[in-house]
């Protein structure tokens, strides 16, 4: 964008981002100079809620890199926008720099709908936000790697990191983002990296099933997809009891379903504070998976495992920790930062003796989780052709129900 600011400009604006803290950045352009906003453009479909905006804006309060100049002026701009709606302020004059810059970047956006500008904010932010937890310890855009649409996973410095990257749907798990978590494993049990962490882009970790998966329906009915969900459930969750290297999740906000029940099988759980942690199944219809109806209990004591996984009990970080399901709560303010610190030095010890440590804790009951899985599978094979599975499905995705 250097380019595309009166040189005058950028000088100013580069003083004013000294001081910078979101007061959201300010200036000129046209929409043609927005590739982001260009993008959005074609993606009417999408559409951010107030929360996932205001949610935006507190994650910019946490930014602690500053994104630059551009990038301050499309936020300050998208922000206006998507607030006050088309700028109609009188044009400042050609000395005032900084705010001419600010009016020039928020009448580019011209008469874009406020809605598109929330959700271009909410996109904006959040790749902010993904690219600056990946220079937090973590792997830089070179150590991407290739072939995945609903992750981004990255090498480097010894940690193998699969981040579930759907934050505008939550990081719902769609059937293809199954496949893909199956696919990265594999690949991480294999690379040289010490250790592996799965965490999520955006405001949540993950919420869980994608209750879409349940509206494809293939030729053999609702019988030939209960089948098909249960064998990819029983092979999804079977990379995880049989991962060989240690296996981090790294629980970037709420947490929901499936994602939480899997806990239960990695070897560390760090938490922001932010976290939640809840498995709607009766409400749902459904049953425990991820081995949750042996591992709860385990961890937990059955008390405590039956008010989650029977009745839902949604769990803060904290109550989460201390019932042992989480290793440590962080204040997420400073999670990024504190828990790839600790994982960088972890990556340094000396891999062989963490594999065959995981693997002498894992093995003695490896085959008892498989054998759990299986039937956890095959009962919620059931579930799924159950009329309270499917009226709750139907409430959710006709909205009639939040879980
Ligand atoms: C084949 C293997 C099967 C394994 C089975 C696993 C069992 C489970 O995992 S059970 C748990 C299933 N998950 C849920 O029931 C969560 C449903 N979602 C919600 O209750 C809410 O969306 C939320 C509490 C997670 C978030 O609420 P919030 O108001 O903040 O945001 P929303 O506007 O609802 O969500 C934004 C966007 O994301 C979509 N979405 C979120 N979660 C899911 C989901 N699990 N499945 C499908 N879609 C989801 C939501 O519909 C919104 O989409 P739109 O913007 O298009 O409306």
């Amino acid at each position: 964008m250097a380019g595309h600011l009166p040189r005058g400009a950028m000088l100013v604006v580069a003083r004013l981002t000294r001081s910078w803290r979101p007061r959201y950045a300010r200036s000129p352009m046209q929409i043609s100079n927005f590739p982001v906003l260009q993008m959005h453009k074609s993606q009417t479909a999408m559409r951010a809620s107030q929360k996932d905006f205001e949610s935006a804006v507190n994650q910019m309060k946490l930014l602690t890199k500053d994104p630059g100049n551009e990038m301050k002026l499309k936020l300050y701009a998208l922000y206006k926008q998507a607030t006050e709606g088309p700028c109609n302020m009188p044009k400042p004059g050609m000395l005032d720099l900084i705010s001419k810059a600010k009016w020039d970047a928020w009448s580019a956006l011209g008469s874009l709908p406020k809605e598109t500008a929330k959700q271009n904010y909410v996109e904006l932010v959040s790749s902010l936000s993904s690219s600056a937890s990946s220079s937090q310890g973590k792997p830089d855009a070179d150590s991407k790697q290739p072939g995945y649409e609903t992750l981004v996973v990255t090498s480097e410095n010894g940690i193998t990191k699969i981040m579930l990257n759907r934050p505008t749907k939550k990081n719902a798990i769609t059937t293809q983002m199954y496949q893909e978590i199956m696919l990265a494993l594999e690949a991480a049990a294999k690379d040289d990296s010490a250790i592996t962490v799965l965490t999520g882009n955006g405001d949540y970790y993950c919420s869980g099933n994608d209750l879409n998966n349940f509206t494809d329906i293939p030729p053999g009915g609702v019988e030939e997809k209960a089948k098909n969900s249960a064998i990819l459930l029983r092979d999804f969750v079977g990379c995880f009891i049989d991962f060989p290297k240690p296996l981090i999740a790294v629980v970037n906000g709420p947490a929901v379903g499936i994602s939480v029940t899997l806990l239960g099988l990695f070897d560390i759980v760090y938490a922001s504070d932010r976290a939640t942690f809840h498995t709607p199944f009766s409400h749902l219809g459904q049953s425990p998976e991820g081995c949750s109806s042996y591992m709860f209990p385990k961890i937990m004591g059955s008390a405590k495992a039956a008010e989650m996984l029977i009745f839902g009990k949604k769990l803060t970080a904290r109550e989460a920790c201390a019932q042992g399901l989480v290793t440590e709560v962080f204040p997420d303010s400073t999670f990024q930062k504190e828990v790839w610190t600790r994982l960088k030095a972890y990556s340094k010890l000396p891999p062989n003796a963490m594999r065959i440590s995981k693997q002498l804790i894992r093995n003695v009951e490896k085959e008892k989780l498989h054998a759990i899985n299986s039937e956890e599978s095959s009962v919620l094979q059931g579930r799924w052709l159950s009329d309270e599975c499917t009226n709750a499905i139907m409430n959710f995705l006709s909205r009639k129900a939040k879980l």
